[in-house]
């Protein structure tokens, strides 16, 4: 399978890299079909001539989407002055010497002009979410379970599922934010760990980041939401989560096991 590769340093986190990754904007503008606005584990992706592609990775590694005849992959590599981004496209040639000779005069010369194009909306993508809002969320496991809450408001979002958090306010760090909702939604103490995925975007200008926390006081309740619910990591991907959750699933999933 003939490989194309292409590299650029952005400066910005890995967790920021990858979640911008699932910005969807980033390949709407080439031409290519996608179901929503994140990319998420199993999306099948339309690009030109009827090309289909199914997401096989979203994580903080990286993105890969793979089809009949073509693979596409970013990797991503924490260095000492940013995220490296590592464009991988691998394809099967069709059409014997003629498609060999298409591959090498037109084929390469277009996936490179793509994957530019494309290198240069991430890294502005990137730029943008530095300076976005941020939505705090918990991810609070207790014997192998998930604590999530079911929405009450808006309309729009009632009766879907989410992580106990909310927005960081003025002078709050995302830390001391966190602790704060968890006593308002669900009466309970935390200590707030590591993070736990990507940094996802919400719109323009808002991201959702998610925590581990440990619950350290109280029985949590629902003072705010309609419900909460203890899931069980098979239980993770059938839940009715907010799209944004939705994206996080294989990350739930991991620490639940
Ligand atoms: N808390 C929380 N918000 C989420 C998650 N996923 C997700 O898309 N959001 C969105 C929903 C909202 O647009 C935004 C945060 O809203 P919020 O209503 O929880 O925040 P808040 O408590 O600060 O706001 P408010 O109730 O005072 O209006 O983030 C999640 O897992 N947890």
């Amino acid at each position: 399978m003939p490989e194309l590769r292409a590299s650029a340093l952005v400066d910005a986190p890995v967790a920021a890299v990858a979640g911008a990754l699932l910005d969807t904007s980033l390949i709407t503008g080439f031409g290519v079909k996608v179901p929503g606005a994140l990319l998420c584990l199993g999306d099948v992706l339309t690009g030109p001539f009827g090309v289909t592609l199914t997401v096989t990775r979203a994580d903080l590694s990286g993105v890969s989407a793979a089809g009949d005849f073509l693979e596409l992959h970013t990797d991503l590599v924490v260095t000492g002055a940013g995220t490296m981004v590592i464009d991988r496209v691998a394809w099967t040639t069709v059409g014997g010497v003629v498609g060999r000779f298409a591959d090498i005069t037109v084929g390469r010369g277009m996936a490179l002009r793509v994957l530019e194009k494309r290198s240069a909306l991430l890294a502005r993508r990137c730029e943008e979410l530095s300076a976005a809002r941020i939505v705090v969320g918990a991810a609070i496991v207790r014997n192998g379970r998930l604590l999530a809450q079911q929405r009450a408001y808006p309309e729009s979002h009632a009766g879907q599922w989410e992580l106990p958090g909310g927005r960081v306010e003025d002078g709050e760090k995302p830390e001391e934010a966190l602790a704060r909702e968890c006593a308002e939604e669900l009466g309970v103490s935390v200590v707030v760990g590591e993070q736990v995925g990507p940094d996802v975007p919400l719109k323009q200008d808002m991201i959702l980041r998610i925590h581990a926390a440990e619950l350290v006081g109280g029985e949590p309740e629902a003072l705010e939401h309609n419900a909460v619910r203890w899931l069980t990591a098979d239980e993770v991907p059938g839940v009715d989560w907010l799209p944004a959750d939705r994206v996080l699933v294989p990350a739930l999933q991991a620490l639940l096991t």
